[in-house]
């Protein structure tokens, strides 16, 4: 089996084209599209996703209001920031970038920022909307997951499909995705007994257990589509996902790599929820 490589970069840069596109239809009827991208503290990574995010704004052409708070704004200066911004007509998306500090309730800082803005599809409103079928903001990993496959033609409808990892903010809305394209899902986790069995029935796997190469290329089933949500550090330090990439050359039908995966796709996403998002509150197409 030759294993092909779903490039999560070039079908990124894909979807930010087609955001651009649409950016450039709303702004020839007077809508500017903006994004407020709120950081706390100096978190590295968090910093380097930020500024990733903003020269995603600029490549679309999304305006971007950046707010960078110290580690010590309280939970309130930011709830009242939040606040401000959800009534800024400006403003169509609202996003603060995890994790926050340790003193913050990062449930109660979601809450506050209203459905319509939430571009990250964090809030219980969202996550409840795509639960029972309804048409809200998704989350933009989970969103990118299900891109990856539908662009690299991957039939989801009727296949055996198998998530590792029930997170909140992956595992959940992944399955709940799967399933409206109609999808047999499974979730495993860490209390799941005969996984091995159920790999082996699986067409699609979504990893996302955080685990550095904790799926081999032996347990998968011939010629499975695996997408790798994981982000990990190896033995010597250097990036990889969830899934041991090597092993699964020539049993996978299709593997997204780490880098260059699902990680694009988070940020792409975030573009095209960005322009839901405006055409929605505009009351534009
Ligand atoms: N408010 C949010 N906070 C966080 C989110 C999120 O979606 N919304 N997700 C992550 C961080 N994140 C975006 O914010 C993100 C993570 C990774 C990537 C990415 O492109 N990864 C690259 C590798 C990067 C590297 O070399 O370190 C890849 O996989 O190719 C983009 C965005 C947590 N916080």
């Amino acid at each position: 089996m030759n294993t092909q490589l779903i490039d999560g970069k070039q079908i990124a840069l894909e979807i930010k084209d087609e955001q651009k596109k649409a950016a450039e239809a709303l702004s020839l009827k007077g809508v500017q599209p903006g994004l407020a991208v709120i950081l706390v503290g100096d978190n590295s990574a968090s910093k380097v996703y930020v500024s990733n995010k903003k020269k995603a704004c600029e490549y679309v052409g999304i305006k971007s209001f950046s707010y960078e708070l110290p580690t010590e704004t309280s939970e309130e200066e930011l709830l009242e920031l939040i606040h401000t911004l959800n009534h800024d007509k400006c403003v169509h998306g609202i996003l603060v970038q995890l994790p926050l500090p340790k003193h913050m309730d990062e449930q109660k800082v979601i809450m506050a920022i209203s459905p319509l803005k939430d571009v990250d599809g964090f809030h219980p409103y969202n996550v409840g909307a795509l639960s029972i079928g309804l048409n809200g903001l998704v989350s933009c990993t989970p969103a990118g997951v299900i891109e990856l496959l539908k662009r690299s033609n991957v039939t989801i409808q009727g296949k055996n499909c198998v998530i590792i990892g029930r997170s909140n903010i992956v595992g959940k809305p992944v399955s709940l995705l799967l399933l409206r394209e109609h999808g047999t899902v499974t979730i495993c986790h860490s209390k799941t007994q005969n996984l091995e069995l159920i790999l082996q029935q699986a067409d699609i796997v979504v990893a996302a257990v955080g685990i550095a190469k904790f799926i081999k290329g032996h347990q998968l089933k011939e010629g499975a589509v695996v997408i790798d949500v994981g982000m990990n550090r190896d033995e010597n330090g250097k990036l990889c996902g969830d899934v041991d990439f090597d092993s699964c050359q020539g049993i996978a039908s299709q593997i997204t790599p780490v880098p260059g995966g699902v990680g694009p796709m988070t940020i792409a996403m975030l573009m095209h929820n960005c322009i839901r998002a405006t055409k929605n509150q505009e009351g534009v197409n």
